[in-house]
């Protein structure tokens, strides 16, 4: 396998656009140089469940970061599975009780369960956005409080930021899988993403996986860049 084969499965392409044929053209562009191609809440909320047929063929993160009470969150689950996602994802905030009912309700799919997630803290916000939330400590400090509660509660892994790896490695070892957003190649655009770094600073940190949507889908040529990116990660 070349380099940018083995870098590839590590590159999580995300899709957040309300267009069924756009998020298919990109499925299509994108997918032979990523891992995974993620939908998040913009493609779902435009086309429901239809919108999984634009990635047919591919792997599905589907990251709709489900945050309600636990009978909510353990249905919505359910009701997901027979869409068949590689990854979902909840919010860590929800709680032990939360994350523990959407592991039960993931453990109806056997051999095919989704890999399950949680979200720790955005990589859009600050630790000055986070404080605003009333969370006093800063970032790493609230990453690690949720990873342990939500580790412990069934997630598989976790959603986090480049600048929390180490400490999480640190804490919990190789074992659960680190989904990392917030990456920008050198010289990219920021927008709203507030803890930010590298492909290859997030891979060397100790990221499983990088998930990298707008340098990817606004580029000229959205293939090219993929593949660019994979390369680097190699
Ligand atoms: O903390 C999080 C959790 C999820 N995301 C999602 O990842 C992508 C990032 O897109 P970019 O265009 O590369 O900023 C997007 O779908 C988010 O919903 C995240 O950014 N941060």
């Amino acid at each position: 396998m070349g380099a940018a084969r083995h870098g590839a499965r590590r590159l999580i392409a995300a899709i957040d656009t309300p267009s069924l044929d756009e998020a298919r053209r990109l499925a299509g562009a994108v997918g032979p140089h990523c891992g995974l191609v993620k939908l998040g809440l913009e493609a779902f909320c435009a086309n429901g469940p239809a919108l999984l047929d634009a990635a047919a063929g591919h792997d599905v993160f589907l990251d709709l970061k489900l945050h309600d009470i636990p009978n909510t969150v353990a249905g919505a689950v359910r009701a997901l599975l027979p869409l068949r996602p590689a990854m979902l994802t909840v919010h860590a905030a929800g709680g032990s009780a939360m994350i523990a009912a959407a592991r039960e309700a993931a453990e109806a799919a056997g051999a095919a369960r989704p890999v399950l997630l949680a979200v720790t803290v955005l990589t859009s916000l600050s630790a000055g956005a986070l404080a605003e939330t009333g969370v006093a400590g800063g970032p790493r400090q609230q990453v690690l409080r949720l990873a342990k509660l939500a580790l412990a509660a069934g997630a598989d892994g976790l959603v986090c930021s480049a600048n929390e790896i180490s400490v999480l490695r640190d804490a919990f070892g190789a074992d659960p899988v680190l989904v990392v957003p917030g990456i920008r190649p050198a010289g990219a655009d920021h927008g709203d993403q507030a803890r930010v770094a590298t492909p290859e600073a997030a891979i060397a940190a100790g990221a499983s996986y990088i998930v990298v949507g707008r340098p990817i889908t606004t580029a000229a040529n959205p293939a090219a860049a993929a593949a660019s990116i994979a390369a680097s990660i190699g």
